[in-house]
């Protein structure tokens, strides 16, 4: 069983660009990989597609054995539940301090009182922040809020986390500790896929990675490959 499967996925925009073109490839449970390429490669279309903010003009795209295609309006809002993402923009409520801004899905998710604040306290001491709960996200550095972003995106336990560039605006040893970070959630359960252009720290992650060329998916290394 996979957690994310896309089967012969294209994806055309309204202006007739075709942005994927039979992309395929699976994710299985508590697996850790990146998908790379050039700008323009379909990277984002592709994180927009698992995330609903778009669908595949052909081929299907199955989340937890379920055909995207299937979900419908309301819907959506359930299954972006069901998959963590985080940005390079983190996109804070910058007016909410970090307890508020963690809690915010499980708030949505309709989770006990009683059991937010436990988990958003976990999640936080897990992310090095437990010290910063009252704090606003002004007060906190690039690194942390970034800490956050991620805190915020995991507290739920979603099945797949997603990242778009996290480490993008982060020097190389904040980047470092994020994915380190990231690097350990497989073994809670949940996949990872991070985009990224970043081919040094491919190197030194040694996972998986996905190369789109122009909109294909031109290769599938395998962690032993990149080792050589
Ligand atoms: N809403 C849209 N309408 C039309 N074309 C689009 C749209 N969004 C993206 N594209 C085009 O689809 C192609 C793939 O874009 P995408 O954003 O997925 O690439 P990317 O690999 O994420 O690039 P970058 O690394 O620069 O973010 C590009 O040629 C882009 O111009």
């Amino acid at each position: 069983m996979s957690v994310l499967r896309f089967d012969n996925v294209s994806k055309q925009y309204a202006g007739g660009h075709e942005a994927l073109t039979d992309v395929s490839f699976d994710v299985a449970p508590g697996e850790m990989l990146f998908v790379t390429g050039h700008s323009g490669a379909g990277k984002s279309t592709l994180l927009k597609l698992i995330h609903l903010d778009e669908r595949p003009s052909r081929g299907a795209v199955v989340f937890n054995e379920r055909n995207l295609l299937k979900v419908r309006g309301g819907d959506v809002p359930r299954h972006r539940r069901e998959v963590g993402a985080v940005y390079q923009d983190h996109r804070l409520l910058m007016d909410r301090t970090i307890s508020e801004n963690v809690a915010l899905p499980l708030i949505l998710r309709g989770t006990r009182r009683i059991d937010i604040g436990k988990r958003v306290r976990s999640v936080l001491e897990r992310m090095g922040l437990g010290h910063r709960e009252k704090a606003l996200p002004s007060q906190l550095s690039a690194g942390e809020q970034q800490r956050v972003g991620i805190a915020r995106a995991i507290v739920g336990e979603p099945r797949l986390l997603v990242a778009d560039e996290p480490t993008g605006n982060l020097d190389p040893t904040l980047a470092a500790e994020i994915m380190a970070l990231f690097a350990e959630l497989p073994s809670r359960g949940t996949s990872v896929l991070v985009v990224s252009h970043d081919l040094a720290l491919l190197r030194r992650m040694r996972k998986r990675v996905l190369i789109l060329d122009h909109g294909r998916l031109v290769d599938d290394i395998s962690p032993q490959d990149l080792a050589e």
